[in-house]
């Protein structure tokens, strides 16, 4: 046996082996030295022949799934090895073989995996630079490829899909991707695909068998020889692991990455689209405002959708034109989602009936499910055009298969498909025949059990059964001496005896033929009346995927209407106005009605660049994350939180926010800030969207500021970049380039002064501030007393010591001057010259707040240059 073993283990060595003995899953040597630890099971040894003997630990097969998710949420592979004949029949050791190899991409198990999200298994072939990407969720068949054409755009569908293995070539393994970070912080599961997948010929050979085409141009894939290669090493990897046919995946769509918004994996966490960036939860994040879908199918639909939004006008005006048909019936729709609340995920329950794992309780769950459809389509019907209507049509009642298993399955069958009750009367006369012959067995014996009680005396004489000796008669001891002799023996016990009669036996054996004929007709009844549906699979997953659609348009709309969202309008022209904005979630998390609106207002020309200072907590940040947002929110098709909007449809969004010290480890905060700003000037253009909050602020201050400065001169220059921009900062000398820069306009997220404190009014207005109120916030956050008196202190002796430096500096340059014009340098000698000095010298700062002083010495000092 442990020879066997060896064998096994030897074709699988990346795998924890699963070796069937009797009722449990034992693991060997290493494999169980791992598990014992992961798992926290018992390890104990096993001879094998050798003088050591074997670690071995084991798992019972009935509740082996349990250990098997450990397992792969740690990452492993499990390879499961079988017994594959009747050990009754076997000669010598039984045969055993693996006939599934669960990874982490490829787990089907609903005790781990989340319904509102796919679970991708994702392979990439890197060429040249270049890469070919395919992706498969196999609990619902979804199979899609792409080319991707840089390392950049590869790590941004990586964020966009998450998924939870991937198998590359030996070159992507080697790739410049920050592995740490796909491992360790979104626990993906990455390993390099056997050399042998990557053939052409077989990589075409499975795409072909897989959907069934004669060559690649009927897929569209003829021009795209790395996602050929990236799909056909995907499909050998799903039929090595898998060892079934896998008939739902019957569908491969070829997408291009440039037919959606760019987003960034840095903007997609900034933006906190579908988890928070603190503690990564959906409550705080804008899928959370956004999904109220009564479907697992539409909250997987919604969560891409939020993913990836759209581009293209036609596309994002048919959703929005959709939303819009919802809500000028709010009752109509209302009532589609109390009929789209009961629907189970058909997607999944589809791809269980294919699987053949399907049991009896799913069947009536989808029997379930199916019966609302008749009522969906029903109030479909008032759509006259547009995506509702392409609904309609789309979408199938099937009502056949609604019918077939309403005649058949029983309304609570048993989950066990071999132990019989699963069908309905009058389903097949066969069967019911059988069942009446088990029936009229049951009186049979209730009528011996009398006969022989009336006949011995035996007053509590009971027919009982058991799975070991059948049907017997017990006695207990008080009565023994009334057994009459016919009575034969089988058993004793304690307190009882069980006998058997020649009538029992032949009684018991005629009804126990007909139940096990009864078990066995019923269970190849439901396994071909399984198979007849899983031949329908095509009808089932169209109908699904417009079920899916329908529940995150009515989703879309309810949550236009309950939050008083409205449509925006969309141009190409690049003009975002936006009035009386609001943050989505943040007016959620308030939920008290006291979030203040803010107008947005950006174009292609002059207001291309808006430099927003404020003090700390002002509200900067929730301003230009609101305004991305809304942009977002109006690209997937979605209403959006304002007064009303129009927005010009951008390509790409980038942020830089905050310090994202959940990035690759090995960089500085610093660092990862100036990588994110140099990927931000690197691949933006005009038609995107940049949210830049306080560039700059993680080094000293001349520096940052510089930095800073040169940042919104690139933007602003259409020629290099020209895209919009919202820039939030505390360098106030920033705002001196509205006057300089023709793009740029300076705004203010305004508070009162009362005192020493500052009220927050949280609107922005036109103009710069002039402080950041730190120390004032310090204060609100309770920093004690002492600390910020001291602050105070220290913060007015610096502005002081940095007044007389510049006053220095501004004497220097005037001295200079003085002497340049007494040398008759005529170039120095102009009016306007004469006028800064003479102002210069008149200066009277005694009267100007430090902050005051300061920016009018600069400019100054500025004009002198
Ligand atoms: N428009 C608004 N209406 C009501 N509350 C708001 C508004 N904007 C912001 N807030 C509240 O103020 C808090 C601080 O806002 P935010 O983080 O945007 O400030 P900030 O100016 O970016 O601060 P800092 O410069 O310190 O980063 C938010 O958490 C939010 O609760």
């Amino acid at each position: 046996m442990m020879q066997q073993y060896m064998e096994v283990k030897n074709q699988y060595k990346d795998c924890i082996l699963f070796y069937r003995l009797g009722d449990f899953y034992e693991m060997f040597f290493d494999d169980a030295l791992t598990a014992s630890k992961v798992l926290e099971i018992t390890l104990t040894g096993r001879d094998c022949g050798q003088p050591e003997r074997a670690p071995m630990c084991g798992v019972p097969y009935h509740a082996c799934d349990v250990y098997l998710n450990k397992l792969i949420e740690n990452g492993f592979k499990v390879a499961i090895c079988e017994q594959v004949e009747d050990p009754k029949l076997a000669k010598g050791i039984v045969k055993r073989e693996v006939i599934r190899v669960v990874t982490p991409g490829t787990n089907m198990s609903n005790a781990i995996l989340d319904e509102t999200r796919n679970n991708y298994l994702m392979s990439i072939v890197e060429n040249d630079g270049a890469f070919g990407i395919s992706l498969v969720d196999i609990t619902t068949g979804e199979f899609k490829t792409a080319r991707v054409p840089s390392l950049s755009k590869l790590t941004d569908e990586i964020n966009k899909y998450s998924p939870a293995e991937i198998i590359g070539n030996h070159s992507f393994m080697n790739c410049d991707l920050d592995f740490i970070y796909l491992r360790e912080k979104m626990k993906i599961s990455i390993s390099e695909a056997p050399e042998h997948y990557f053939n052409q010929m077989l990589c075409e050979d499975a795409i072909m068998r897989q959907f069934g085409v004669n060559n690649m141009d009927g897929l569209g894939l003829k021009d795209f020889p790395d996602c050929i290669l990236s799909s056909g090493v995907l499909l050998q990897y799903l039929h090595e692991t898998q060892k079934n046919s896998l008939a739902h995946i019957n569908h491969i769509v070829l997408y291009s990455i440039d037919d959606f918004m760019i987003l960034d994996s840095a903007t997609r966490r900034n933006l906190e689209l579908c988890e928070t960036l603190r503690d990564k939860q959906k409550r705080g994040s804008l899928l959370w405002v956004l999904d109220k879908t009564k479907t697992a199918m539409g909250a997987r639909m919604l969560r891409s959708m939020i993913e990836q939004p759209l581009i293209y006008k036609k596309d994002i005006e048919a959703r929005l034109d959709a939303v819009d048909q919802l809500n000028n019936d709010m009752i109509n729709r209302d009532e589609m989602r109390e009929y789209l609340n009961p629907i189970y995920d058909l997607e999944r329950l589809m791809t269980r009936i294919s699987l053949r794992s399907a049991n009896p309780r799913d069947m009536i769950a989808f029997k379930t499910s199916l019966s609302y459809l008749p009522y969906i389509r029903q109030l479909l019907q008032i759509y006259p055009d547009g995506l509702l209507a392409d609904i309609y049509e789309k979408m199938d009642e099937l009502q056949d298969i609604y019918d077939l298993l309403e005649r058949s399955i029983n309304d609570d069958p048993p989950i066990l498909i071999r132990e019989g009750g699963i069908f309905k009367d009058g389903y097949l006369e066969e069967i019911d025949t059988l069942k009446s012959a088990k029936t009229d067995g049951k009186t049979w014996l209730a009528e011996l059990e009398e006969r022989e009680k009336q006949k011995t005396g035996i007053k509590n004489l009971r027919i009982k059964f058991n799975k070991v000796f059948g049907y017997y008669f017990e006695v207990t001891n008080s009565y023994k001496d009334l057994v009459p002799e016919y009575f034969i023996r089988k058993q004793t016990l304690a307190n009882s005896e069980r006998y058997t009669t020649e009538e029992l036996d032949n009684l018991a054996s005629s009804i126990l033929g007909s139940e096990d004929k009864l078990y066995a007709l019923e269970y190849e009844t439901y396994v071909a009346l399984r198979d007849k549906i899983a031949g329908e699979i095509l009808r089932v997953q169209n109908t699904a995927r417009q079920i899916a659609l329908l529940d995150c348009l009515c989703s879309l709309s309810y949550v236009a209407s309950a939050n008083q969202f409205v449509r925006p309008e969309i141009n190409e022209d690049g003009v975002i106005d936006i009035k009386e904005g609001r943050h989505p979630v943040v007016e959620k998390m308030m939920n008290n009605g006291m979030f203040i609106s803010n107008d947005t207002y950006l174009n292609n020309f002059e207001s291309r660049i808006s430099i927003i200072t404020g003090p700390n907590m002002a509200g900067k940040s929730t301003y230009m994350r609101q305004t991305a947002l809304i942009v977002l929110m109006a690209q997937i098709g979605s209403f959006v939180p304002a007064a009303s909007a129009n927005i010009g449809i951008c390509d790409r969004i980038f942020t830089r926010v905050g310090a994202s010290d959940d990035l690759a480890s090995g960089q500085s905060t610093f660092m990862v800030e100036m990588s994110e700003v140099a990927n931000i000037l690197r691949n933006a253009t005009k038609n995107s969207l940049l949210i830049l909050d306080e560039i700059g602020r993680g080094t000293s201050t001349y520096d940052g500021l510089s930095i800073a400065w040169a940042v919104v001169e690139y933007i602003s220059n259409s020629e290099l970049l020209g895209a919009k921009t919202l820039f939030a900062t505390h360098y106030h000398e920033l705002t001196e380039l509205e006057g300089k820069l023709s793009s740029v306009n300076n705004y203010c997220i305004a508070v009162k002064e009362d005192g020493d404190d500052i009220v927050f009014l949280r609107k922005i207005v036109k103009g710069g501030a002039d402080r950041s109120y730190g120390i004032q916030v310090a204060k609100l956050a309770g920093v004690p007393d002492i600390v910020i008196n001291r602050a105070n202190e220290i913060c007015n002796q610096l502005i002081d010591t940095d007044i007389t430096t510049k006053l220095k500096d501004i004497k220097i340059t005037n001295d200079f001057h003085k002497s340049a014009s007494d040398t008759q340098m005529s170039f120095l000698a102009n009016p306007e010259e004469s006028a800064i000095l003479e102002e210069i010298k008149n200066a009277d700062l005694s009267n100007m707040t430090p902050m005051k002083a300061l920016l009018y010495l600069n400019e100054l000092q500025e004009r002198i240059r």
